[in-house]
């Protein structure tokens, strides 16, 4: 995440008026720390929260309707938020500092999706076979039982088989898929829009003192970039839900370790490459 151009901004800098909105977006995108920190201390919370009077809600329910609408097609509906992105990123004048940087050409940010897009396929979907969470699952001693078409206890099929034919993925260590995918597609947009809205604020905050030019920083955000930001907050929320209602501490840590590892290699490691 491009941290420096926005901090060394004077313009930025000497600002003290900020509404709440703009240093939120601020925070979020010049402390990349403040975004990694975000989805650790929300598992956390999500713990704390099962210490209290924990009346099932709405979201307690798997068939809850953003789960089968959009968490279960998750990829699908990060891949449609990043598209928006490359398409706002084509309509920035040649001009602008994003455009202006190597890392924003359209090809290395078609590259970093299908990294990403490869990173979710082997985790969640397929690796040679089993997908790695659930190679993860049956390694640790965990097996499919009970299915109406299947023998009484089957080792090697992968957890959307055995629900598909009714049984029930017992013993094991079972990565949380959810918070994977939830965090992954989060850091994944995160690091993507970050610089995007870097420039924006740069713009808004040089042009509030200009009477004609004043709006409220909500309405002037570009569409493209609060649908983005409309998406991280649904997945901010479901990850909440997943952390409260749904798979043991471990299971989460897991997944949420898995996420991680491709925003240490793509965004820290091979940062020169991609
Ligand atoms: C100018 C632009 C040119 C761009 C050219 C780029 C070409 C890119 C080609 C590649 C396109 C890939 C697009 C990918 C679209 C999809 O992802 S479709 C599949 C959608 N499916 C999902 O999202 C499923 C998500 N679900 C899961 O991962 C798992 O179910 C789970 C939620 C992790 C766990 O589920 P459990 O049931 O609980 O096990
Ligand atoms: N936020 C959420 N809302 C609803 N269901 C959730 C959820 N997080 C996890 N689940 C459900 O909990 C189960 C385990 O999730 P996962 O392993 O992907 O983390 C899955 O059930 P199903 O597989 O029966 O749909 C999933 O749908």
């Amino acid at each position: 995440m491009d941290t420096q151009s926005f901090s060394a901004n004077p313009v930025i800098e000497k600002a003290t008026n900020t509404s709440v909105v703009t240093r939120i977006l601020r925070q979020l995108h010049t402390s990349n720390r403040l975004i990694l920190m975000l989805y650790p201390l929300t598992l956390l919370l999500g713990q704390l929260y099962q210490f209290g009077p924990n009346e099932p809600t709405y979201f307690a329910s798997k068939r809850n309707i953003i789960n089968v609408l959009f968490v279960k097609r998750g990829w699908l509906w990060t891949a449609i938020a990043y598209f928006i992105l490359l398409a706002y990123r084509l309509s920035l004048p040649a001009s602008s500092l994003v455009a202006t940087k190597p890392r924003y050409r359209l090809s290395r940010m078609i590259a970093r999706f299908l990294v990403a897009t490869l990173y979710w396929v082997v985790f969640t979907q397929w690796f040679f076979g089993l997908p790695i969470m659930d190679r993860v699952f049956v390694f640790t001693g965990g097996k499919c039982n009970g299915g109406v078409q299947i023998q009484d206890s089957l080792v090697n099929v992968s957890s959307a088989t055995c629900r598909s034919v009714g049984g029930t993925w017992l013993g094991g260590h079972d990565p949380s898929g959810h918070t994977f995918l939830l965090i992954h597609s989060s850091l994944f947009l995160w690091y993507e829009l970050s610089p995007f809205l870097d420039e924006f604020l740069t713009i808004y905050r040089a042009g509030r003192n200009d009477s004609k030019s004043r709006k409220s920083i909500l309405v002037a955000l570009p569409t493209h970039l609060k649908l983005i930001i409309a998406l991280l907050i649904l997945w901010w929320w479901m990850f909440l839900m997943t952390c409260i209602y749904f798979h043991s501490f471990f299971e989460k840590i897991s997944g949420l370790i898995w996420a991680y590892v491709e925003v240490v290699l793509v965004y820290m490691i091979f940062r020169h490459l991609l």
